[in-house]
């Protein structure tokens, strides 16, 4: 039988250890958000993402104090709803509804549960709409709040300034963009030091030296980190007026990008 937990105190989101990459593999194939992923995904990114509950939480912190009333929050690359479920819990603003989209049915599927299951056990949540979809293929509605909390790092590099700059568009005055991210570190000594410290926070949380091998070829052609100051130089680009880093663990880092 299933384990089943939550974030807070919910439902249907697995509490599965990540062992997939366990077992040697004749061939590494190219990491992909499938049903394997799905199952483990909570254990996989808290044990993978330093910081990350810290980035969650604080999303939602975030986040009502950029909220308009009347808009929309999206949570693009939602995955189980983590993000989500934090902005509906946080944000008290009239009028605010969260959309979240993701391109993985399995994800949404999953999502769509735990959402589910949250509405059931918590009065005065923001009302959510889970879209199954490309985020470079959406039409943005007016948007106070866009957090993409590590899906940019998937996206094709030379397709990250167009869809920043569609954000930026729908974004309402007072409104944020907030950008978490892998970083990658143009100087060849910070980046050896800190993706070492980061290979270490993964043993910590007991990972063995073949999954943690096994798992960067899964996503080396898949997941492409960029530098701080590419992402403030994109940012710029695509019309963001000011970025500010709000947090920094190891080699993850997340931004704050005003219109
Ligand atoms: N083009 C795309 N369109 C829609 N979704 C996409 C696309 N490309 C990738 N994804 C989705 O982006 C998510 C990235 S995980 C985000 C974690 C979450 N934000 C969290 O805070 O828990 C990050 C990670 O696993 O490191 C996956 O669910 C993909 O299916
Ligand atoms: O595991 C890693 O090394 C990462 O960089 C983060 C990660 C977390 C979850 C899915 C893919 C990548």
């Amino acid at each position: 039988m299933p384990a089943f937990s939550n974030y807070t105190a919910g439902t249907a989101v697995s509490k599965e250890p990540d062992r997939l990459f366990a077992q040697p593999l004749a061939q590494v194939p190219d990491f992909a958000f499938n049903e394997d992923v799905v199952r483990v995904f909570p254990d996989m990114i808290k044990r993978s993402v330093p910081g990350y509950p810290t980035i969650v939480e604080n999303l939602g912190v975030l986040a009502a104090q950029f909220a308009q009333p009347n808009s929309v929050l999206y949570d693009l690359g939602s995955s189980l709803g983590a993000v989500t479920q934090a902005l509906r819990r946080h944000v008290r603003t009239d009028g605010c509804r969260v959309i979240a989209v993701d391109n993985s049915a399995a994800m949404v599927e999953r999502c769509r549960e735990y959402l589910n299951g949250q509405d059931s056990m918590f009065q005065e949540l923001l009302p959510v709409e889970v879209i199954e979809g490309d985020i470079l293929a959406l039409e943005f509605q007016p948007a106070s709040v866009v957090a993409l909390n590590f899906t940019l790092q998937f996206i094709a590099p030379d397709q990250r300034t167009a869809l920043l700059s569609r954000i930026r568009q729908s974004l309402l005055p007072g409104g944020a963009l907030i950008l978490s991210e892998k970083l990658r570190f143009e100087d060849e000594q910070e980046h050896a030091l800190l993706t070492d410290l980061h290979i270490a926070f993964k043993r910590a949380n007991g990972y063995s030296e073949l999954e943690i091998a096994q798992k960067r070829s899964a996503i080396e052609n898949v997941m492409k980190p960029d530098s701080l100051e590419e992402h403030c130089e994109r940012l710029l680009a695509a019309g963001f007026s000011k970025v500010v880093p709000w947090f920094q663990c190891l080699n993850f880092a997340s931004l704050i990008a005003l219109p």
